[in-house]
């Protein structure tokens, strides 16, 4: 199985998060792809993969900017993607509790509405926790494949 690491990141913390997960987690899956979000459309749901939407929060609750064109995509009218699976490692900083963490709760409301399939929970990261989220996320990632491949 592949794993395909979609990143939307503004200053990188969601990136470092997906290297950590492909240094991790090679041995758990047969290939892992972190592909930055910029330019993409849900046209990137048509590989069988199982999927990793990694993104932090910015503004007020919007998905980071290179996040945009694709979650303006998955907006299209009719767009069904009902064999997908993907999970959600969602970025934010609870100093903004209105709309924590919403860059990625965003994400799963238009998958799940496209009847794509979340397997998990939403992985929540919190800038001001005092941790560092590459560690745990990669912690996180190895029982969510674990269960995602027992489950396939
Ligand atoms: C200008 C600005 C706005 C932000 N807005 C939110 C927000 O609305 N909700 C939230 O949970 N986090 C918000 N954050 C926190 C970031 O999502 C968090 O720091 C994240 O770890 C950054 O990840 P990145 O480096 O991958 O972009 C904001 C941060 C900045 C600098």
């Amino acid at each position: 199985m592949k794993l395909k690491i979609l990143v939307g990141t503004m200053t990188s913390t969601a990136d470092d998060v997906a290297q950590a997960i492909e240094m991790d987690c090679a041995d758990l899956v047969d290939q892992i792809e972190v592909t930055p979000m910029e330019g993409l459309s849900h046209r990137v749901f048509a590989e069988d993969a199982l999927y990793l939407i990694c993104t932090s929060t910015y503004g007020t609750g919007d998905v980071p900017d290179n996040a945009q064109d694709l979650y303006e995509s998955l907006d299209a009218p009719g767009l069904s993607l009902p064999g997908v699976r993907y999970g959600v490692i969602a970025l934010g900083d609870s100093i903004y509790p209105q709309t924590f963490c919403h860059g990625g709760l965003r994400f799963d409301e238009r998958l799940s509405a496209c009847g794509a399939q979340r397997l998990g929970d939403i992985w929540r990261h919190d800038a001001s926790s005092g941790t560092d989220p590459e560690g745990p996320a990669a912690a996180w990632c190895r029982d969510w494949l674990a269960q995602a491949m027992a489950s396939s």
